[in-house]
């Protein structure tokens, strides 16, 4: 008997997310058509730091597809932590922005847990403050961070209903492995939250059906830390040196993922390619939040906007 090569399904976030922002759109057009109301979304830089940048082009092309209002405030790296709260303090206080994103990391100097705290929950698209991560842990309605909230769209879309099926998550940041858990346990899955203390990794996460790679760490979960059949979401995009020698020797540098995709793809059901899985519905969440608040913010029931 001859192994037959099989492959995972690509699970297509490139695709997933454009139908999503077209659908974010049409809901966003008929806000302003019947309600006068055109969701804004203010975003916050600080200083320049290369994976903000990547993340604000594509998400400033994808806002205006959206026909949603954006305003970029671009800071130098020198801002002080008051300057920026007096900045939040007017956005909080302008009926025209429904959404303040605040560009993490921020400079050494400046408390980021100061500067989450200080926007209003009710516009926090990102879902960071402890306000909407609270509610997410007992359930209440808020805003949802944004990556967890487009990995777990995906994963409804592939396989359904998710009850009782075997997650793990590697990484337990406030912004994806703690999310990321609360909302696999609110669709009842058994939820495992790893990190690097964890004992055998390995054999942990080959009890997956549904295996979350949050870490940040370039390639790390091998093809045969993966159960057979199993669905991965990669969420990490990590910048690593071109596999071109010439290139690399160039500076040219390529994006991968937490996941050794060439491996895991052969032993996977379904997996997310980075780029193309996780990023880009992190971006379309962005703007299902901000049309959210827009809604909320005017007394406005939103409509609804999965699949
Ligand atoms: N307050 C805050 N909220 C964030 O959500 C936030 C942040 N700060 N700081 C920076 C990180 C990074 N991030 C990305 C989201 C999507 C892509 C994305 O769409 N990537 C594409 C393109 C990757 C490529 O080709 O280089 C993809 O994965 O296919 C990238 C990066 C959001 N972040």
């Amino acid at each position: 008997m001859s192994a037959q090569p099989t492959s995972a399904h690509l699970i297509d976030g490139k695709a997933f997310s454009a139908a999503l922002v077209d659908r974010v759109a049409a809901a966003a057009a008929r806000l302003e058509a019947e309600h006068g109301v055109k969701p804004g979304l203010a975003v916050v830089i600080v200083g320049e730091d290369p994976a903000s940048q990547l993340y604000v082009r594509n998400k400033g092309e994808t806002t205006v597809k959206a026909g949603m209002r954006s305003d970029t405030h671009r800071l130098p790296d020198t801002t002080t932590q008051d300057e920026l709260l007096a900045l939040i303090a007017t956005l909080n206080a302008d009926d025209g922005i429904h959404g303040i994103l605040v560009q993490l990391p921020l400079p050494k100097a400046i408390d980021s847990a100061a500067v989450l705290d200080a926007i209003s929950p009710d516009k926090d698209v990102d879902g960071f403050h402890v306000v909407n991560a609270g509610r997410l842990a007992v359930g209440l309605p808020g805003m949802v961070p944004c990556t967890p909230l487009g990995s777990l769209m995906m994963l409804k879309d592939q396989l359904g209903d998710l009850t009782g099926l075997n997650a793990v998550i590697v990484g337990r940041s406030n912004i994806v492995g703690k999310p990321m858990a609360q909302l696999l346990l609110g669709e009842s899955c058994t939820v495992t939250v790893a990190h690097s203390k964890t004992r055998d990794l390995p054999g942990l996460c080959r009890t997956a059906d549904i295996l979350v790679a949050a870490v940040g760490r370039p390639e790390m979960i091998k093809g045969d830390w993966i159960k057979p059949g199993a669905t991965v979401i990669d969420v990490g995009i990590n910048r690593v040196p071109s596999a071109d020698p010439v290139k690399a020797a160039e500076g040219k540098t390529r994006v991968v993922g937490d996941v050794a995709f060439k491996e895991a793809v052969e032993v996977a059901g379904r997996i997310t390619p980075v780029p193309g899985g996780v990023g880009p519905m992190t971006i379309a969440c962005l703007l299902a939040n901000t049309y959210s608040a827009a809604c909320r913010a005017n007394n406005i029931q939103p409509e609804p906007l999965d699949a």
